[in-house]
């Protein structure tokens, strides 16, 4: 095996070595010494070291005058910024000469820096670097790996010792990266992130350097943290996929709840009704039971319930409607749950079914739910629990599976506290609800509903009456308490009564003079009144008015109106209204 020499071994030591006699003088001089050194070119054999290397000289001389050695010693020349270690060689116990190693302060300094700031026998901060879930770098200024953390040793594929002491461009050369941001967060000692696709595995990866300055201001190293987002971008493309289903199925719900309206003649132009309609088609959809709906009387609780039936799966079986209200205490249980031979006087002498039986399969639709006398609620919680029914008089159970749909106008938790109704009945059946608004909360429906029914009475009586589109604008003003039922009653009756072909006389009749004696006093008052913002003004004063009968702040008017409350108040002061 071919050693190397001791010649060789001088030449390619990484610390410049210059060898001297007792003079001073040059004796031997190896290449790193001549890199080091500023003006290597008289770096030569024989030449005085004071001449070349003044400072490093008077120290070769107090070594030789000590005959001790002298260890990292900082020499500062004008030329000369070196770390300086000095030896005398000795013969026969005389000095002949003296060996210097030096390195060029600058390399040192940046060595020492490294260690200042980490001390990588420290467990603690070894293990805080390992545990984290980032790739994490700490990469000297000169681009050399100080140390990384086990999550980068997984993402290489290589061990620590193998990295450690590389230059960061070895990695990009090898293809785990496609670019190193080391330099550039040296040269702008600020913070730099970079998206990185690694050619290898990929995978984006997020790296954000950060400079680590010492106490001069000069970057000490830079800490890499990298992320691997690969995963995070397959996720956002998911999301945004799901997010566009949605929206495809926000549609096609929507194009269905439409065709659906149509094709049960239900109107709902307005926004809280169309959404309370969508509900109710999911309801249907979904199979759901145990449903309640609330609202004044006449709103359409009853065109609700027949919605959910008839678009759900259960269309083609029995809906059976029944009013609490209307049939005497005294059967309602009876006709309910139906009842068997002889159980009272009277009784059939088969028994017979109860309309929950008769809806099996089907819907049942209670109407006026609040009516329900006691026993009736406790038999009909009991059926919602186990789906069975008991006839009167009845010793067997039958199964019956029927949707039941409640509907009500009155305040049921009222009537709790009245202990007229049970608390557990109602929140089984409040667990699914609707709350239809009233008419006069929906005006883009009054038009549409008031279409439909002229058409339907002009079928029906075989006429061809038509109404003044002012006139429907008109009924806006007008409380409807008996909300669509009564509208539906107004236009019957205009088509009814009515001897012209425009219905509109009767329809102001039923509907109060209130606006036509305002429309009447402000022409009598005022021959110019003739614009239509004349009679819009006159309207809107109207239906201020009647919106003040109901809310006592312009705070509650601006939002039931759905104007700012500056306006409000400018219209108020227009119209000489007050609130009460
Ligand atoms: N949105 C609507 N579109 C078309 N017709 C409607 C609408 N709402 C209600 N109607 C019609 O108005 C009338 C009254 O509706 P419905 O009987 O459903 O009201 P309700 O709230 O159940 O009344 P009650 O409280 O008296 O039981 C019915 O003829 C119904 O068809």
């Amino acid at each position: 095996m071919q050693l190397p020499d001791t010649e060789q071994i001088f030449k390619h030591c990484v610390h410049g070595i210059i060898g001297t006699d007792v003079d001073g003088k040059v004796t031997h001089v190896n290449d790193s010494a001549r890199n080091i050194v500023k003006k290597s070119d008289r770096l030569v054999e024989g030449v005085s070291v004071l001449e070349v290397l003044p400072e490093t000289g008077k120290l070769i001389f107090k070594v030789i005058e000590k005959r001790k050695p002298y260890f990292g010693y900082q020499v500062e020349g004008k030329e000369e910024h070196l770390i300086v270690s000095i030896n005398v060689i000795q013969k026969d116990e005389k000095v002949i000469g003296t060996v210097c190693s030096f390195v060029d302060m600058k390399e040192f300094e940046s060595v020492a820096r490294n260690l200042d700031f980490i001390d990588l026998d420290d467990r603690k901060f070894e293990t805080v670097f390992d545990v984290s879930f980032d790739g994490l770098w700490l990469i000297g200024s000169d681009g050399k790996v100080i140390l990384i953390n086990n999550a980068v040793e997984k993402s290489l594929g290589m061990k620590k010792s193998e990295v450690i002491g590389q230059h960061v461009q070895t990695f990009v050369k090898r293809g785990f990266y496609n670019m190193t941001l080391t330099e550039e967060v040296v040269r702008t000692r600020k913070k730099v992130s970079q998206l990185q696709t690694a050619l290898m595995t990929k995978k984006q990866i997020l790296c954000t350097g950060i400079p680590v300055l010492d106490k001069n201001g000069e970057v000490a190293m830079v800490v890499v943290n990298e992320r691997d987002i690969s995963r995070l971008i397959a996720i956002q493309q998911e999301l945004d996929e799901v997010t566009r289903e949605k929206e495809r199925y926000k549609d096609e719900l929507a194009l269905l709840v439409m065709h659906e309206l149509q094709e049960n003649e239900v109107v709902a132009e307005n926004h809280k009704m169309r959404s309370i309609m969508q509900t109710a088609l999911k309801f249907a959809k979904m199979d759901a039971s145990d449903i309640l709906i609330q609202g004044e009387s006449g709103t359409g609780k009853g065109l609700a319930a027949k919605f959910i039936h008839s678009c759900g799966k259960r269309s083609a079986k029995p809906f059976i409607q029944i009013n609490c209200a209307a049939i005497p205490e005294a059967i309602l249980e009876a006709e309910l749950f139906g009842y068997d031979k002889g159980a009272f006087t009277g009784a059939k002498e088969s028994g017979k079914p109860g309309l929950i039986e008769l809806a099996d399969e089907g819907t049942l639709f209670l109407d006026e739910i609040g009516e329900l006398p006691p026993a009736g609620q406790a038999k009909l919680l009991k059926y919602l629990d186990d789906h069975q029914v008991m006839r009167i008089g009845g010793t067997t159970q039958r199964k019956v599976d029927c949707i039941i749909i409640a509907a009500t106008n009155q305040d049921l938790e009222k009537l709790i506290e009245e202990k007229k109704f049970r608390a557990d009945l109602y929140y089984r059946l409040n667990s699914l609800q609707l709350t239809i608004p009233p008419l006069r909360e929906r005006p883009e429906d009054l038009f549409e509903l008031t279409n439909q029914f002229l058409g339907k009475a002009n079928e029906k009586f075989g006429t061809n009456n038509k109404i003044n589109p002012m006139i429907i604008a008109m009924m806006q003003t007008y409380s409807f308490p008996g909300n669509v039922r009564e509208l539906k009653n107004i236009i019957n009756k205009g088509v009814v009564m009515s001897e012209s072909e425009f219905i509109d006389r009767v329809v102001i009749e039923c509907i109060g003079k209130d606006v036509m004696e305002e429309v009447a006093k402000a022409s009598e008052q005022d021959s110019r009144i003739k614009s239509l913002d004349d009679i819009m003004a006159i309207f809107e004063k109207q239906i201020i008015k009647n919106a003040i009968a109901q809310y006592n702040s312009t705070r509650e008017l601006a939002k039931y109106l759905n104007i700012s409350q500056p306006t409000i108040v400018r219209k108020l002061k227009k119209y000489g209204l007050s609130t009460r």
